[in-house]
C-alpha cells in the first residue's frame, strides 16, 4: 500500500451547477474556482444546503450535468472511477457479508490474484485497528467500527483523491477524535489527496491544510483559510484556537466573545470616599 501511487491533484474552474427545480433550473453552485495540489487536505465547511455534498458528488463522477471544469490529474471527469474514493456518514457495508468479504469487494476490479488480495485484506484491517473483527457481520460492529470497516473498503481500490462526505458526524465525541486521528495517519502514510465536507470547526482545524467557507444561496465560496499549524496539532494550544476562531469569524458564528477589546478602560465603582459628595 505505502507504495501506491501518491496522490491526484484536482483543479476545478468556473464551475456552475444547478438542479431542476418547479420553476426551471434553480442554481446551486456558482463560479466556483479550486485548486489542491496533490497529496494536500483541504475541508469544504459552510451552511446547510450551500453545496457541499453537490461538489463531492460532481468530483465522484456520480454527476455529470454541470458547466466550467473538474480536473482530476491530467483528465477530466468522465463519471465514477475507484482512482477517485468516497465514504459517507452511514457505513454502506453489505449486512449479509462479513467486515473481511466487505473489504475485499473494495479490491474487486484490482484484478489482484486470491493470495495477494488476502494480504491486502489483512493489511487493511491491521491498520484500521480490525483484525480481531474480520469474520463478524456489520450488525455485530459498533459504529466507530463500521467506519473504520468502510474506511478500510474504500482503500482497498487504492484511491488516489479521497472524498469524505461528514464521514465522523454519527460518531460520539471519543470515536469521533479516536478517527480523526487514525485518518490523518493513514493521509500521511499514503499521501491521498483528501477532501472532506464537514461541519465541525475542530475537526476542520484539526485535518486540514486548508479549509474553503462556502455560503449559500447559491452555493459560492466565501473565502479559504490556509492552515500551517505543524501536525499532529495541540487541539488546546493558543495556535489552534486562532484557526478555530478565524473559521467562527469566516462562517460569521457568534462565539459570544467580546466583539471587540474596549479602548476606554472599563469602569469601575467608585471608592466609597470617592462616592460621597
Ligand atoms: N438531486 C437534487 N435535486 C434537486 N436539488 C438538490 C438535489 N441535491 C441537492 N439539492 C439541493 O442543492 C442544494 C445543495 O445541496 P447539498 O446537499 O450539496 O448541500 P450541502 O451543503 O451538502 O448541505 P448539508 O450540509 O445539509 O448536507 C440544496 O438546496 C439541496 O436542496
Amino acid at each position: 500500500m505505502d507504495s501506491a501511487p501518491r496522490g491526484l491533484p484536482l483543479l476545478i474552474s468556473r464551475l456552475d451547477k444547478a438542479y431542476a427545480g418547479k420553476a426551471g433550473p434553480r442554481p446551486v453552485l456558482r463560479d466556483i474556482d479550486l485548486q489542491v495540489e496533490a497529496g494536500t487536505f483541504i475541508t469544504l465547511i459552510g451552511p446547510s444546503g450551500c453545496g457541499k455534498s453537490t461538489i463531492l458528488r460532481l468530483v465522484a463522477g456520480l454527476d455529470r450535468d454541470y458547466s466550467g471544469s473538474i480536473r482530476v490529474g491530467e483528465a477530466p471527469i468522465r463519471g465514477p472511477d475507484l482512482s477517485r474514493g468516497m465514504l459517507f456518514q452511514e457505513h454502506r457495508l453489505f449486512p449479509w457479508l462479513t467486515v473481511r468479504r466487505n473489504v475485499a469487494l473494495g479490491a474487486f476490479h484490482s484484478g489482484l490474484a486470491p493470495a495477494a488480495l488476502d494480504a491486502l485484506v489483512r493489511e487493511l484491517l491491521e491498520r484500521v485497528g480490525l483484525a480481531h473483527a474480520a469474520d463478524l457481520f456489520p450488525s455485530q460492529l459498533s459504529g466507530g467500527m463500521a467506519q473504520r470497516a468502510s474506511i478500510a473498503r474504500t482503500l482497498a481500490g487504492q484511491p488516489r483523491l479521497l472524498l469524505l462526505d461528514e464521514p465522523f458526524s454519527a460518531l460520539d465525541a471519543f470515536n469521533r477524535l479516536a478517527l480523526q486521528l487514525e485518518l490523518e495517519r493513514l493521509w500521511q502514510r499514503t499521501g491521498i489527496t483528501m477532501i472532506l465536507v464537514s461541519h465541525d470547526i475542530e475537526e476542520a482545524a484539526y485535518l486540514s491544510d486548508r479549509i474553503v467557507v462556502l455560503e449559500a444561496d447559491p452555493g459560492r465560496i466565501r473565502t479559504v483559510v490556509e492552515n500551517p499549524l505543524p501536525r499532529p496539532r495541540d487541539r488546546v494550544s493558543p495556535a489552534f484556537n486562532a484557526i478555530k476562531a478565524r473559521l467562527f469569524e469566516a462562517l460569521h458564528v457568534d462565539t459570544g466573545a467580546p466583539s471587540a477589546v474596549p479602548t476606554d478602560p472599563v469602569p469601575t465603582d467608585p471608592a466609597p470616599e470617592e462616592a460621597i459628595p
